[in-house]
C-alpha cells in the first residue's frame, strides 16, 4: 500500500469544493491506488457547514480516504501538503468582471502563500481556482519564496474544456476526439481560445481543426467570444457561478500535473511566464504545456499569426494591469 499524501482544498464549504472533494476522494485525480488525507480549510463562520461536508465524506465510505482534517487555521490546513487546491474566495456576481474581485480576494492569497511557505512540502503543487485566478497565483507565489515558482499555477482548464466541447459540437464529433485547443493568457474575458493548432478525428481521419471546420469566421469570432463569455453566461442562467464544471476542470488540471499528459497532447495552465512567445515575464499567463514526471514544460515554436499576436498582447497587458493593482492593494 502506498503512503497517504496530504491534499488541501480551501473554500471547502463552498459550491466548487462540494463537487471537487468527491472527485478527489474517489481517486480520479491522484490515481486509484493513492491513499489520501484531505485537509479542508474554510473561514470560522463556515465551520458548521464544513462539519456537514465532513459527515458526507465519511458517509461516502471512500476506500482511499484515510483521514479528514477540517479547520479554519491556515497553518493546520497547509501542514505537510503535497497538493493544494486554492478555491476559497469570493465568486463574481452578475455584471462584474473577474478583476473586480481583486480587492476582496488578493489578500487571501498573500496569507495563504505565507502559510504554504511555512508549512507545506517544498514540492507542493498549487492550483489557484479563486478569481482572479492568474493574479492570485502570482501573489501567492511571491509570499512563498521557499517554494519553486513553477509550483504555482492558475486554472484555465475550464476554459480549455469549454473550448474543446464547443469545437466538438460544431464538428459533430465526440468531445474526446478533439485535442490541443489552447487557452492563452488570463482567465478573463480577454483570454484567447485558439483552435488553430488543435486537431480532431473526423470519420477516423486526423485533421487540423481549421481544415476540418473550414470556417475561419466562426473560429476567429463566435468561438472566441463564446468561450470568453461562458462564465458570465452560466452566472446569468444559474444566478451562481460554474461549480460542477469548475471542479471537473480542477481535477483534470491536477491529474495531468501528477500523472502527466499523453504523448503529443497539450493542456493549458496559467504558469509564471518565462518570456515565451514574447509574453512579458512576472505574470501568470496561460500557455499550452506538456507534463512529464510532475514537471510542466511550455510547448515551444507554435506559429503565431498576426491575429493571435494581437490577442496575446491584449491579455498580457490586462495581466500587467492586474499585477499593479494587486501589489497596490497588498501594499507591496
Ligand atoms: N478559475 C476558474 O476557472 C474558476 C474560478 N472560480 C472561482 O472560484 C472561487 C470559489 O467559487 P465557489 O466555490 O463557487 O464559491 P463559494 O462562495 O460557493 O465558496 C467559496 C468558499 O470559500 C470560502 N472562503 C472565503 N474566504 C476564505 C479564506 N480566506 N480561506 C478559506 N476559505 C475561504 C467561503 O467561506 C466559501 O465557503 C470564486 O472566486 C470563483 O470566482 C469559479 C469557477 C471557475
Ligand atoms: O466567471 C466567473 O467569475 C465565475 C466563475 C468562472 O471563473 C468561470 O465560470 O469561468
Amino acid at each position: 500500500m502506498m503512503e497517504p499524501i496530504r491534499v488541501v482544498v480551501t473554500g471547502a464549504a463552498g459550491q466548487i469544493a462540494y463537487s471537487l472533494l468527491y472527485i478527489i476522494a474517489k481517486g480520479d485525480v491522484f490515481g486509484p491506488d493513492q491513499p489520501l488525507i484531505l485537509h479542508l480549510l474554510d473561514i470560522p463562520p463556515m465551520m458548521g457547514v464544513l462539519e456537514g461536508v465532513v459527515m458526507e465524506l465519511a458517509d461516502c465510505a471512500f476506500p482511499l480516504l484515510k483521514e479528514v482534517v477540517a479547520t479554519a487555521e491556515p497553518d493546520v490546513a497547509f501542514k505537510d501538503v503535497s497538493s493544494a487546491f486554492l478555491v476559497g474566495a469570493m465568486p463574481r456576481k452578475q455584471g462584474m468582471e473577474r478583476r473586480d474581485l481583486l480587492a476582496a480576494n488578493v489578500k487571501i492569497f498573500k496569507v495563504q502563500g505565507e502559510a504554504l511557505d511555512k508549512n507545506a512540502k517544498k514540492d507542493v503543487k498549487v492550483l489557484v481556482v479563486g478569481n482572479p485566478a492568474n493574479t492570485n497565483a502570482l501573489i501567492c507565489s511571491k509570499y512563498a519564496p521557499s517554494i519553486p515558482k513553477q509550483n504555482f499555477t492558475a486554472m484555465t482548464r475550464l476554459d480549455q474544456n469549454r473550448a474543446q466541447a464547443q469545437v466538438a459540437a460544431k464538428l459533430g464529433v465526440p468531445v474526446a476526439d478533439v485535442s490541443n485547443v489552447i487557452i492563452w493568457g488570463n482567465h478573463s474575458s480577454t483570454q484567447f481560445p485558439d483552435a488553430s493548432h488543435a486537431f480532431a478525428y473526423v470519420n477516423g481521419v486526423k485533421k487540423s481543426i481549421p481544415e476540418a471546420l473550414k470556417d475561419d469566421m466562426w473560429l476567429g469570432n463566435t468561438f472566441v467570444e463564446s468561450v470568453q463569455k461562458r462564465g458570465a453566461a452560466v452566472i446569468n442562467a444559474r444566478k451562481m457561478s460554474s461549480a460542477m464544471s469548475a471542479a471537473k476542470a480542477a481535477g483534470d488540471h491536477m491529474r495531468n500535473w501528477f500523472q502527466g499528459t499523453e504523448v503529443g497532447q497539450f493542456v493549458s495552465m496559467g504558469v509564471l511566464s518565462d518570456g515565451s512567445y514574447g509574453v512579458p515575464k512576472d505574470i501568470v499567463f496561460s500557455f499550452p504545456v506538456e507534463i512529464q514526471n510532475k514537471t510542466w514544460k511550455i510547448i515551444p515554436n507554435l506559429a503565431i499569426s498576426d491575429f493571435a499576436r494581437k490577442m496575446l498582447d491584449t491579455t498580457a497587458k490586462e495581466l500587467e494591469e492586474e499585477r499593479a493593482e494587486a501589489l497596490e492593494i497588498i501594499g507591496a
